[in-house]
This record gives structure tokens, sequence and C-alpha cells, in this order.
């Protein structure tokens, strides 16, 4: 039986026959715009990577890819019943909420001595071994402990078994290429295989796996192993973050009947018509983004140092989701509670 869809194919598809969201032609080029006055910014860079986020590693080395492997195996679902009460860890001084939390956590167990980012712990690390090591400063425990202890278990022994306990020799298989690497995670590691139907086909949106792609990239600075040939191919990460801003920002669009149930907050289940179309769409949306903004870059004549690709959008997107959460109250991010994004 062929495979699904590739994501970049999923997301066309999906747009061209999504009923409940829709792109605004406007909205993408004033988001290409934009981005256009932050193009030679650092903000657009793979060193941004690094040099804006204090608890990404600052080494290139295979620990560090160690670290990005851990990291993006539990990088799903972190949203609140309620935004007033949420998981929370200080490390150094500050403290970390959402997918920061988790981060935290992990440097946090790194200082306390545990080897989190080891493949022979976490292969057979107990549930309350998890539970402290990702353990929240309020009442407020972070989403899906089990199923974060499940997936710790079956990746660190497939880890042990198939690439001698170490990421570095699966990104050493991928013959640095981004979509041999993806595949590989797919194929090997069952909690990445963010795979479902829409319409009659197969579509992939394998965020997970594509966001390990990236920050392997951004880890080893894209040099030596990191050096993918076919980075560029990599779409954005279909999460619930991005939906949000590119509401926000108006290049995409909800119909009111859906609106209306993420405003009152209902669930969508993972698969779901409107779930699939809200991550396809979103998906589609930036690569129309970064198509209308090369041209702008095309046309302005500048010189680029470094290609932007949807990777970098994407990092910057989500980043400015960040920064502006009270600009963007009012728009709902989907509820869809899943070990995928
Ligand atoms: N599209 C996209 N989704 C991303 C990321 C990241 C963090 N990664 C990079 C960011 C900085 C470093 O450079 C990391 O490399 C997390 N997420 C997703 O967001 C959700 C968590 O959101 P909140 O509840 O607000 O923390 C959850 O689904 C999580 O899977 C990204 O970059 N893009």
């Amino acid at each position: 039986m062929d495979g699904p869809l590739t994501p970049r194919e999923s997301a066309k598809f999906i747009a061209e026959n999504s009923r409940d969201v829709s792109i605004d032609g406007g909205g993408v080029r004033r988001v290409a715009e934009l981005l256009l006055a932050k193009a030679a910014g650092p903000e657009l860079r793979l060193g941004g990577w690094k040099a804006l986020h204090e608890l990404n590693p600052r080494a290139a080395d295979e620990a560090a890819v160690n670290w990005v492997f851990v990291a993006d195996t539990l990088n799903f679902s972190f949203w609140s019943e309620r935004e007033e009460r949420k998981c929370l860890v200080g490390f150094g001084g500050r403290t970390y909420s959402g997918y920061w939390s988790l981060c935290a956590a992990i440097n946090r167990a790194l200082d306390e001595g545990i080897p989190i980012t080891s493949a022979s712990y976490y292969a057979t690390v107990s549930l309350d071994q998890v539970r402290h090591i990702l353990r929240s400063d309020t009442d407020v425990p972070m989403p899906l402990i089990e199923e974060r202890h499940r997936i710790l278990n079956e990746t660190g022994k497939i880890l042990l078994e198939k690439f001698e306990g170490s990421f570095l020799n699966c990104v050493r298989k991928s013959e640095k290429s981004a979509q041999k690497l993806m595949h590989l995670v797919v194929e090997n590691f069952p909690s990445y295989r963010d795979v479902t139907e829409f319409e009659g086909k197969r579509i992939s949106f394998y965020k997970r796996a594509q966001i390990l792609v990236a920050d392997t990239w951004s880890v080893l600075e894209g040099e030596g192993d990191g050096c993918f040939k076919d980075i560029s191919s990599i779409t954005m990460f279909a999460d619930y973050r991005l939906p949000q801003v590119l509401v926000h920002l108006g290049a995409l669009k909800y119909s009111e009947e859906l609106l209306e149930k993420l405003l009152k907050g209902e669930m969508l289940s993972y698969g779901s018509r409107q779930e699939v179309e809200i991550r396809g769409c979103s998906l589609w949306c930036v690569e129309l983004i970064r198509d209308c903004l090369l041209e702008l870059i095309e046309k302005k004549g500048e010189k680029m140092s470094e290609e932007i690709n949807s990777i970098l959008l994407d990092y910057y997107l989500w980043d400015y989701a960040r920064d502006h959460r009270d600009d963007m109250k009012g728009i709902p991010f989907h509820r869809t509670r899943c070990i995928y994004y």
C-alpha cells in the first residue's frame, strides 16, 4: 500500500477542499510584507534558534542532538483547560510555561544529575520518575504524563536497539537528506506517525518529525551532519499555535460555525474534519506566505545571506505568537488532546 500524501501535498489537497477554514490572499501578502521588514534581521536566521532561546543547547555535539531528540519526542499538547491554571516550571531564576516548561524540566533534571537525554535511562524510566522530572511548580501537572512516560520507554528502547542509543546515528543514516531523516524517524518511532484521513485520502502532517529535523538542523547550525541539502523541503509544523497567529494576522479565516465552537472551548478530536482543515490550511498558508515573501525579496533586490524557508518562517511566527499572547486573547486556539502536536 503506498504511503500517505506528503505534508505539502496533504496541505494543498485540504486547502482545495476545505469548508470551514480558508486562506485570505490579502492577509497572506500583508504577513509577507511584515516578514520582509524582518528578512535581514536576526529572527529569520538559523542562528536565532540559539541566540533567542536560552533553554536550547549552546553546543553542536552529540549530547545536544540527543537533547533535541528527547525534547521533540515529548513536544506535544501543553495547553491547559483554563489559561490561568497551568503547568509552570522554574529554572535558572525564570518561570516557563507551555513548550518551554518541558525544556526547563529537561534542563532542571540534567542539573539534578538525572540523565534524561540518555536512551539507556529513559528506556526504563518509571512513571513516578517521569512525574518527578516533569513536575510543575503549580498544582497543575503537565498534560498527558502517562503518555509521555509510555513514549519515553518505547522510544528509548527503539533508539537502543536500532541506533546504538544515539539519535546522531539516525541522523548519519540520512546521508544529509532532511526527507530521508524525516522518513527514518516516522518508520522507526511510532509516536511520530502523525497521519490521518481526509476526503478518502491518507494524509500526513508529521509535525513532530518535521520539527525534529528542523531542530537537528538548528542545533548543528546547518553544518557537518546537519548540513541537509534539502532542508527547504520541510514545511511549517502544524501545531495549535500557528493557526491562532495566522488568524490573528488575517491570513487564515474560520467559518462562523467553527469560530463559535472554538470560542466555547469545545474540543476537536484528532483527525476530525475541522481539525484537519485547520492544520492543513495553516500549513498551506505558510507555504503561500513563503512564496510571496521570496517574490518581494526578489523585487526588492535584497541579497539574502541565507535562504529563507518555511522552518524559519514557522519559528518566527511561533515566537511572534508567544510574544503577542495578550493581543491574541480574542482568537481561540483549537483544543485537540493528542501526542502528535
Ligand atoms: N509550529 C511550531 N510549533 C511549535 C514550535 C515549538 C517550539 N519549537 C521551537 C521554538 C523555539 C525553538 O527554536 C524551538 O525549536 C513548539 N511548538 C508546538 O507549539 C505548541 C506549544 O505552544 P505553547 O503552548 O504556546 O508553548 C505545541 O503544539 C508544540 O508542539 C515551533 O517552533 N513551531
